[in-house]
């Protein structure tokens, strides 16, 4: 059984500017980014989330959708436990495995192989010989395994980071826009792996700007902005919502 209970969940980001009284000023009109929080000498504050109650169990499969700065990224990294609530209360019930940014988990001298055996042991993983044989297949990297990740493109980190992270079985599953980067053979496998995970995760958090993977990979759409919970529920739902405000 894994959980998630968001309380009134608020994060503020300090943003040191010497120039904050236009910074303030400006930011009010913008259509990006959080909310100010507050302002005091020189410093001001980015409410990246701003009071954010959520509750998910197991079965749920929740996309994030909302504009640049929305507060997504602010959201999963909540979830994934590597950012205190400024105000609230965060819950997370079950292991958890997040996919962030590209390359988070690669160490870019060495290779792909290398790579592969330093994430077995930093994520728990078993099984050298299967987990290579499985990652090998499904990044198709070949011979580029051997060299160091460095020289790998973005699509081929993330083809390689993709692979690792899936490779856990985690109760929890976050994953923030991960399929920019990949081509469409890529996004194919990856639209396959997904499915196969949702069968084994009790929990998934995707956050993506394209409608059509949040439909087709959740039940549930949490539309933020501003930091804010515009719409929460049924994923055709708030993403008909979304889109008919956008394109408004
Ligand atoms: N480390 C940080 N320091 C200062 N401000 C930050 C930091 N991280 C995020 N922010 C601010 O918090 C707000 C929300 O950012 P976040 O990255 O969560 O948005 P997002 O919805 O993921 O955006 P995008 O779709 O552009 O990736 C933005 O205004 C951003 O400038």
């Amino acid at each position: 059984m894994a959980r998630i209970q968001l309380d009134g969940v608020t994060v503020d980001f300090p943003v040191y500017d010497g120039a904050a009284r236009s910074f303030r000023h400006s930011l009010a009109r913008l259509a990006v980014g959080g909310a100010i929080a507050r302002q005091r000498r020189g410093v001001v504050e980015v409410r990246a989330l701003d009071g954010i109650d959520l509750r998910l169990e197991d079965g749920d499969r929740l996309g994030l959708i909302g504009g640049n700065g929305a507060g997504k990224t602010t959201l999963i990294r909540v979830l994934a436990g590597l950012r205190e609530p400024t105000a609230g209360r965060a819950v997370i019930e079950g292991s958890t495995a997040a996919l962030l940014s590209l390359g988070a988990i690669l160490d870019g001298e060495m290779t792909g192989y290398e790579n592969i055996d330093r994430a077995r042991v930093l994520l728990g993983l078993p099984s050298r010989a299967a987990l290579v044989a499985e990652i090998a297949d499904f990044t198709e990297l070949g011979p580029f395994l051997d060299l160091p990740v460095k020289t790998y493109s973005a699509g081929m980190q993330l083809r390689l980071s993709f692979a690792l992270m899936t490779a856990q079985h985690p109760e929890i599953l976050l994953l923030d826009e991960v399929f920019s980067a990949g081509d469409s053979g890529f996004r194919i496998r990856a639209e396959q792996r997904m499915r196969e995970l949702h069968a084994r995760t009790a929990i998934t958090v995707f956050a993506n700007h394209g409608m059509s993977e949040i439909l087709s990979h959740c039940t549930k759409a949490l539309w933020l902005d501003h930091g804010r919970i515009r719409a929460l529920g049924p994923a055709a739902e708030v993403v008909a919502a979304y889109e008919a405000a956008t394109a408004a």
